[in-house]
């Protein structure tokens, strides 16, 4: 054999065992619904942009139902400034005036809703931008609404929650080309709009779908430990143990809440990765080990594979 053929043989070799590995995670979810929440940390930078664009039409055109909810928290504290609005967050949460969530609906289901959707359709697939409005997807409730009247729970304006999802618009969508990328926001039965976090918004869509995965791509590795290390996998009592000491604290409280009651609503596991690492999303789907923490029902624990 010359040289040429041998590498050839080599490269070949290479290939056929990468095909070997990913073939039967793309058995395992072909058909099945993976919903993306791309958070608005992750976002920003173009080359990352692109891989992430990448790997959700890959998902699309191996057969998976991939279902993209975004955020875009920055971004919108961004406009708010240019605009000289005066913006703040309590537990996590931005408290929403009527001109705010003008500005919220404006940059979520406006500009980044369409700059995510050009980016997939760059990558030659079929996108299309929704928010909560569309199709009657879902309908939110004022945040608080339901507490009881003596609850000291404080008046976040425009904040709503997920109170209804009808799943018949991303059924549709499901068995056709598109791929859908919703933004956080829904009206409410009093005909308001309302500004709903991301993490939440996702959640109540992966519970609705009964999604295989949720994926949340984030600005860090996944639930740290207290000496910062990546913790692989999580039951759903270990992650409220780590809630309960401190481990996990800040913004990764809602984001594992938000996973705990995904997989009450019976999302079969969900993720929280690295949005900062190229392509995390296919490593995670298509790869034995995964990219960043699964947390999982109490009883999967040390099911093999993921
Ligand atoms: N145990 C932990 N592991 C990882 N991140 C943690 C932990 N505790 C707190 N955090 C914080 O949570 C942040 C992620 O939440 P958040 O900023 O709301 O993300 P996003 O904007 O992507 O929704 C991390 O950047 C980190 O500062
Ligand atoms: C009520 C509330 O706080 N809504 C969020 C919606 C966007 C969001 O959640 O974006 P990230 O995922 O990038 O944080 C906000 O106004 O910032």
């Amino acid at each position: 054999m010359t040289d040429k053929t041998e590498s050839l043989d080599t490269i070949g070799r290479e290939q056929a065992r990468l095909l070997a590995q990913v073939l039967p995670f793309m058995q395992r979810y072909e058909n099945k619904t993976v919903v993306v929440k791309y958070g608005g940390h992750a976002m920003g930078n173009p080359a990352l942009g692109q891989a992430f664009a990448q790997d959700i039409a890959l998902l699309k055109q191996s057969g998976v139902n991939p279902i993209v909810v975004h955020g875009g928290g920055p971004q919108i504290g961004a406009m708010l400034e240019k605009l000289g609005i005066k913006s703040e967050f309590k537990n996590g949460l931005r408290v929403t005036d009527k001109r705010t969530v003008e500005v919220v609906e404006m940059v979520l289901a406006g500009s980044i809703n369409k700059e995510i959707v050009a980016m997939i359709n760059a990558e030659g697939e079929w996108a299309i931008g929704l928010c909560g409005k569309d199709g009657n997807m879902v309908f939110a409730r004022k945040l608080g609404s339901e507490a009881p009247a003596d609850a000291d729970v404080p008046d976040l304006g425009f904040v709503g929650e997920p109170a209804e999802v009808d799943r018949t618009l991303l059924d549709l969508l499901a068995r056709s080309e598109m791929i859908p990328v919703i933004a956080p926001i829904a009206p409410g039965r009093d005909g308001e709009t309302y500004n709903i976090n991301a993490d939440t918004f996702a959640g109540a869509i992966a519970g609705a779908l009964q999604a295989v995965r949720l994926i949340f791509l984030t600005d860090v590795p996944g639930v740290l430990d207290r000496d910062g290390n990546l913790i692989q996998e999580l039951t759903v009592n270990e992650a409220r143990d780590l809630i309960a000491d401190g481990t996990i604290s800040g913004g990764m409280i809602p984001k594992v809440e938000t996973c705990i009651e995904a997989l009450g609503r019976g999302v079969d596991g969900v993720v929280i990765l690295n949005g900062k690492t190229e392509h995390a999303v296919l490593l995670e789907i298509f790869t034995e080990h995964g990219a960043g923490t699964l947390i999982k029902p109490n009883a999967a624990r040390r099911q093999r594979g993921r």
